[in-house]
Order: structure tokens, then C-alpha cells, then sequence
């Protein structure tokens, strides 16, 4: 079975969306210098929602509020690889102010125009196209 993940496609503002945030990953040697959603495994017992909190937390140093998700293709989740079965939720943030405390090293507040100006990892850009075709629409 699918080991599931859960990424934060983090905006300024859930209702009328300008900026997404992307993080660089720093390890493994495999897939740093790739750009993700922040965000990471659910534990055994943990639900998506309070995985995501603990997460965003750790990762970034922020809290939260989570928007609707984002269904992927696999029973709601996107395949990451064989393994990892990844659910996306839109999110603001509550307090904090993003740094990249763990497992990235750069931090970035992309314009929805210019959601492709970094090198996301592979799996992540089906998800960002449809993010990138939902808003272009919902600004036109
Ligand atoms: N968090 C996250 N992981 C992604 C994305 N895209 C993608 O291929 N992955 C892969 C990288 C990893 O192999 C796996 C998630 O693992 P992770 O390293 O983020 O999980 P974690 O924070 O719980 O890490 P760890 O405690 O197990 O070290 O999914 C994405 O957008 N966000």
C-alpha cells in the first residue's frame, strides 16, 4: 500500500489566490535543489489534516488554516513515485512568518503567473498545472 504524504499548496489568500509558496528541498541527494509543496509523511493513526499542521509547523514554523483540497487522481491522492501517494490541501497562513527550519533551504513567494519559473520535483507538476489552469481562469 501507498505510503501518503500531504502537501500544502500555501496561498495568500484562499478566496482570490495571487502567490503560492514553493520550497526547495535540501536532502535527499536525490531530489534536493527540487521545488514542493511543503509538507511530509502522515503517521501511523494521524489524520491528513492534523499531519499537514504538524508539517507545516516543523518544516516552516507557521500555523495555519486549511483551505478545501486539491483531489488528485488516486483515490483524491497524486502518485508520488511507486510509494507515496500525496494529498493536497490549499492553505494561509495563521501566524508565523515562513523560514525554511527543515529539510529545505530557500523558500519562495511565486506570482501566479510565474508558477513555473522553478524546477519543481516531477510529480509535483501535474498538480501545479492544474493549480496554474484553475487560476488563470478564475482571474480572466
Ligand atoms: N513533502 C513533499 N514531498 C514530496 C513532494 N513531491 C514529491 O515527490 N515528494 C516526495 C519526497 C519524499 O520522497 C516524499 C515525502 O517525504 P518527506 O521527506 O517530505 O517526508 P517527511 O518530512 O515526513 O520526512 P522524514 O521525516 O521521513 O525524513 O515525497 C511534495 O510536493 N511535497
Amino acid at each position: 500500500m501507498n505510503r501518503h504524504v500531504v502537501g500544502a499548496a500555501i496561498v495568500d489568500d484562499l478566496a482570490a489566490p495571487t502567490l503560492l509558496l514553493a520550497a526547495r528541498r535540501s536532502a535527499p541527494a536525490a531530489l534536493a535543489g527540487g521545488w514542493e509543496f511543503p509538507g511530509g509523511k502522515v503517521d501511523e493513526g494521524e489524520s491528513h489534516e492534523v499531519a499537514m499542521h504538524r508539517e507545516l509547523l516543523e518544516e516552516l514554523g507557521v500555523h495555519v488554516h486549511l483551505g478545501d483540497d486539491v483531489p488528485g487522481p488516486e483515490d483524491g491522492g497524486w502518485p508520488l513515485g511507486e510509494n507515496y501517494l500525496m494529498f493536497v490541501f490549499l492553505a494561509v497562513i495563521t501566524s508565523g512568518v515562513p523560514a525554511p527550519l527543515e529539510d529545505h533551504d530557500e523558500l519562495r513567494w511565486l506570482p501566479l503567473d510565474d508558477l513555473f519559473d522553478v524546477g519543481w520535483l516531477r510529480d509535483d507538476l501535474p498538480i501545479v498545472h492544474l493549480l496554474h489552469s484553475r487560476w488563470s481562469r478564475a482571474g480572466s
